[in-house]
């Protein structure tokens, strides 16, 4: 049963379902690492081809790995560099040197959710592929059947208005009815602009500053408590 006004929740992952330590220190080092030996592997690839031409495109006349690696330096959320670390780290998820690390509140809740008719929806810098592989090989296990839908840079910026109303439109719901969760108040910003319903995670373990104008929740069962949703134990 779902006695909210919601019909869906998106999420972000970064600093929402997942310590942003796991990320940084562990996601972004290992693509890092195995960029060149990737790239000197599957360089061929059709689909590496592709990626490399759209590096091309967004940093003429520099060296390709070169901008590659700036952008992993500067965090650049930028959609090659993004779908490039998806590849790297399916190897490492599919040998087990990877596991997609996720707050314990998290699948409780994502179950409970479900359960109870609401479309789960995830919407991240990281590519969709990557985000599949997270949830795929998460700590809690498979979560992707789970999700209704998948959304990432693709879509457009995540400080940007117009890409919460393409995911709107996508999920065919108004605005009103889709709950967006994140720890980044710019990008809360700019859902609340389109008309989601927001909520800022201030993960402890994170240290995230509270916006001061969009409601907070330290993990799931308080956004559920929240939106009087099941929190799943
Ligand atoms: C799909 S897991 C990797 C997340 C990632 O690459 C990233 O840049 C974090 O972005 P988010 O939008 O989840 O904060
Ligand atoms: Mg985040």
């Amino acid at each position: 049963m779902n006695p909210s006004k919601l019909a869906a929740v998106v999420t972000d992952i970064e600093g929402t379902t997942t310590p942003i330590a796991f990320v940084k220190d562990t996601l972004f080092p290992f693509a890092e690492t195995a960029l060149d030996g990737f790239l000197d592997t599957h360089g061929q690839d059709p689909q590496v081809l592709a990626i490399i031409e759209a590096v091309r495109a967004e940093a003429p006349g520099e060296d390709p790995r070169k901008a590659l690696r700036r952008w992993m330096a500067e965090d650049a959320k930028v959609t090659p560099l993004k779908s490039l670390q998806g590849l790297i780290w399916a190897a490492g998820y599919a040998d087990g040197r990877l596991k997609g690390a996720l707050y314990p509140d998290v699948a409780p809740a994502l179950r409970a959710w479900a359960g109870a008719g609401l479309r789960l929806c995830v919407y991240s810098s990281g590519s969709v592929a990557a985000q599949k592989l997270l949830f795929g090989h998460s700590s809690a296990g498979d979560l992707t059947p789970l999700f209704h839908g998948y959304f990432d840079t693709r879509i457009g910026a995540k400080r940007e208005r117009a890409s919460y109303t393409a995911i709107a439109a996508g999920l065919n719901l108004p605005p009103a009815e889709i709950l967006f969760l994140s720890d980044i108040a710019q990008e809360l910003d700019a859902a609340a602009e389109a008309g989601l319903a927001t909520c800022q995670m201030l993960r402890p373990d994170d240290g995230t500053i509270a916006s001061g104008w969009h409601p907070t929740a330290a993990d799931f069962a308080a956004v559920a408590l929240l939106h009087g949703l099941p929190k799943g134990y």
